[in-house]
């Protein structure tokens, strides 16, 4: 699902206006409509008190539209109108002018003057600001702000949590915080960055009919990535397949105290399909890795404790490198020749391979093009540098990503995927996967998939996303405190099925 600039925004709003020739309004009142569905099938017309706060431009105008729909169908509502600026929308104005016909006058808030009260049994409608918000709001509406957050009430907030901007930085506190964003159209690129996405608890896409061809022909920088949008790249395997064409891959890594971590990555490349798996470890791995993983092939080093030479006597189809490596200066000279070498497969690289690349940057030149690269966010501060906030992240990220041609993935909550000009947000995943191994596994899974002949992007954003969603099967047996790495690797099985299952009929569809 792509994910809007404002300006996209604002223009597709505009040509859906020309195009289906609607009235001025008339989008407004689809939001507003598309707002009192999701809450009325939650209600169900209980008595809870709904308090709209709503600001003077179009975000406002969705509020007041939304609190008449919500007084139609017999809803206690209190509305306020807050103050924020004096100039006031024109279909702010007509919705003003629709709630005044229906007896409804709105009270001000302003900066001096008494608060509504906010207890456990209201629900705000936070309509204050929506995507228009161009500059830090003066401190009395963010003291509002925190009136409302400090309030024991469920907050809804229309399109956008207000006081985040869509496109920087907002310093925290400075906004509402939503227990669930009725985002329109789509989801909006903050609730994606940890800084800014804490802000929103939830957030729900609502169509509100968008022109569907103007959405198609622009071109959005950001995606949100689930795995119906994925099944497209699925390869399966042939009824005559053999293990020699589902593809090989080499696994070179460990450490003497680290070689479990090769045991992870190399146990998900085969998990993930691949058809043979070469581990390359320190002597010391020879043992653990042949007990513990008897389908492996595994090749010892010289090095007792860490690896000394990447030389393979196989040639895979990729090689995964660097988780549990260690950074000694042999294994950075070994790392070097490899790369002088020019190797003529896609590479995948993690950890400490990260680490010896931003140690040793002339390395990075290196590198050949689309090569996967998997950094949790301390690994990217060495690639990239120090970033002042999660935009300048954006920025560094993407410069880094031109500037080296490669697939750049960056973990976290919502991991993203950038390469060339593009970024993808993953919608899989869950914070009991923040546990020591699961970026071995993730490593192992892009590797798997490369083997089989995914392209690196592909592998990238199908990986990342059946790492996640097998993180969220697991975690329902497992519970967030228990789950491990080894469960991501175990629960990968259930995970592709769920993927490639044909979606659930829609309601009212017939089956078959
Ligand atoms: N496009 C769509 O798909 C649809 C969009 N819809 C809705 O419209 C919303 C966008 O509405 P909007 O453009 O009127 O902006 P909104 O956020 O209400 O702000 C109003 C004005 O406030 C001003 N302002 C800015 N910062 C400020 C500050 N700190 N303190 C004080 N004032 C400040 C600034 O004006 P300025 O003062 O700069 O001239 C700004 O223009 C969108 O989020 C969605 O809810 C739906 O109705 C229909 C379909
Ligand atoms: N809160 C979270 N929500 C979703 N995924 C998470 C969360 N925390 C961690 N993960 C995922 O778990 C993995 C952790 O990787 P990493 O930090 O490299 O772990 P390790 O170094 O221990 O292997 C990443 O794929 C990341 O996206
Ligand atoms: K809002």
């Amino acid at each position: 699902m792509k994910i809007f600039s404002r300006d996209q925004i604002y223009n597709a709003d505009r040509l859906t206006i020309e195009r289906q020739g609607l009235a001025a309004g008339e989008l407004m009142e689809r939001a507003a409509e598309a707002s009192f569905n999701y809450i009325h099938s939650r209600l169900q017309g209980s008595p809870t008190p709904i308090v709209v706060l709503a600001g003077t431009g179009n975000n406002g105008g969705d509020g007041l539209a939304l609190a008449r729909h919500l007084m139609e169908h017999g809803y206690h509502v209190e509305v306020y109108m807050v103050q924020v600026r004096k100039e006031r929308s024109p279909e702010f104005l007509q919705n003003l002018e629709r709630l005044r016909e229906r007896k409804c006058w709105p009270e001000l808030l302003e900066e001096k003057g008494p608060r509504p009260e906010l207890g456990q049994q209201h629900i705000v409608v936070d309509a204050i600001f929506g995507i228009g918000l161009n500059r830090v709001p003066d401190p009395w509406i963010l003291e509002l702000f925190q009136y409302i957050n400090a309030a024991p009430s469920f907050v809804v907030s229309l399109d956008i949590a207000s006081g985040l901007f869509l496109d920087r930085h907002t310093e925290p506190g400075q906004s509402v915080e939503a227990e669930v964003v009725l985002s329109f159209q789509f989801p909006k690129l903050p609730f994606f960055l940890p800084e800014t996405g804490s802000s929103v608890h939830g957030w729900e896409v609502l169509d509100i009919g968008l022109d569907p061809a103007v959405l198609a022909e622009t071109p959005a920088e950001f995606h949100w990535i689930y795995g119906d949008l994925l099944k497209p790249a699925y390869r399966g395997r042939g009824r005559f397949a053999h293990k020699g064409q589902m593809g090989h891959a080499a696994v070179l890594g460990g450490s003497t105290g680290k070689i479990g971590a090769v045991r992870l990555a190399a146990e998900a490349v085969l998990t993930a399909g691949a058809g043979k798996v070469t581990a390359r470890t320190p002597r010391s791995g020879l043992v653990p890795l042949q007990v513990g993983l008897p389908e492996a092939m595994v090749e010892v080093d010289k090095g007792k404790d860490a690896l000394e030479s990447f030389a393979l006597s196989v040639k895979p189809q990729v090689v995964a490198l660097g988780m549990g490596m260690g950074t000694a200066a042999a294994t950075v000279q070994a790392f070097t020749t490899f790369l002088e070498e020019k190797p003529q497969m896609p590479l995948v690289i993690d950890a400490d391979g990260l680490n010896i690349l931003g140690q040793n940057r002339e390395l990075l030149d290196l590198l050949p093009p689309s090569t996967v690269l998997l950094p949790h966010p301390g690994e990217l501060k060495i690639l990239i540098g120090e970033w002042t906030d999660d935009f300048d992240k954006l920025e560094k990220a993407r410069a880094f990503v031109k500037q080296y041609d490669c697939v750049l993935v960056i973990k976290g909550a919502h991991t993203l995927t950038l390469y060339r000009e593009l970024g993808y947000f993953n919608s899989s995943g869950n914070p009991g996967m923040a546990t020591a191994g699961s970026g071995d596994v993730l490593a192992g899974i892009v590797a798997g998939l490369i083997a089989q002949g995914y392209s690196p992007l592909d592998a990238a954003l199908v990986g990342v996303f059946l790492h996640g969603l097998s993180g969220d099967l697991a975690v329902r047996d497992m519970g967030y405190e228990a789950l491990r790495a080894s469960h991501l690797i175990q629960y990968l099985g259930v995970a592709f099925r769920q993927w490639l299952q044909p979606p659930a009929p829609a309601e009212g569809q017939q089956e078959g």
